[in-house]
């Protein structure tokens, strides 16, 4: 951006260094946590339900193969790859309470007095089912982990991408199991901000 407005001449300007500092952690703290946080999620799920991951196994390489890297385009034709990362958000569930809303000043919201104090939205994620029966990929309005309306993530198309690209780009490499001699893996999530998975231990092996 230009210099005109900047912090120095215009007191009321957004733009100045505290902002964009913030702005930029922002970024980081709402981005990174909550994709690498699901892509636990989803290798964990995928070492608990080996018969699933042998799906999405051969889902990869009948549509991508091994010569490629995945594309976004594919996942239109990967409905059983997109009904796992979907599960996967559903059960990690990995912002539980939302991020907490706040009304700037009193409020009548159909016929609601709404005081200016901080209301806490809750999102409740109910058990749904991404699979049809033959196995196609059906999208369901319950399904919300990015939340909804005016303050719904920000980052919603790029977490999607990501997960997309970075599970199928592991699952194309890697069978995923859990090291010689554990036999119990436990879903128990741990729940701060994010809810996130116990951390454990995996072998990742070459396919
Ligand atoms: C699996 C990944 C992600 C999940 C589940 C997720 C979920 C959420 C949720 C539930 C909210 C709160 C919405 C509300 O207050 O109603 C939120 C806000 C936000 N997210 Fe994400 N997010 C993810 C990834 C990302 C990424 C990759 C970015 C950007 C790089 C991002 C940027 C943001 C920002 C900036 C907000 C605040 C939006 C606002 O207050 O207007 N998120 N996210």
């Amino acid at each position: 951006g230009g210099q005109e407005g900047g912090e120095s001449e215009n007191p009321k300007t957004y733009f100045h260094e505290e902002n964009l500092v913030m702005t930029t952690r922002d970024l980081f703290i709402a981005g990174m946590e909550t994709t690498s946080t699901t892509l636990r999620w989803a290798i964990l799920l995928m070492m608990k339900f080996p018969e699933f991951q042998q799906k999405v196994h051969e889902e990869i390489d009948q549509v991508i193969g091994t010569d490629r890297h995945p594309r976004l385009e594919d996942r239109k034709a990967m409905p059983f790859t997109d009904a796992v990362i979907h599960e996967t958000q559903r059960f990690g569930n990995i912002v539980p309470l939302n991020l907490p809303h706040a009304t700037t000043a009193d409020t009548n919201f159909r016929g609601y007095f709404i005081p200016k104090v901080i209301a806490i939205m809750i999102i409740i994620i109910i058990r749904i089912a991404f699979l049809t029966a033959s196995y196609g990929f059906r999208k369901r309005d319950a399904f919300m982990p990015f939340s909804a309306g005016r303050r719904a993530c920000a980052g919603e198309s790029l977490a999607k991408a990501e997960l997309f690209l970075f599970f199928s780009t592991l699952m194309q490499r890697f069978r995923f199991q859990p090291p010689p001699g554990v036999t119990d893996l436990p879903l128990t999530a741990i729940v701060g901000i994010t809810s996130s998975p116990t951390p454990y231990k995996l072998c990742a092996v070459l396919r």
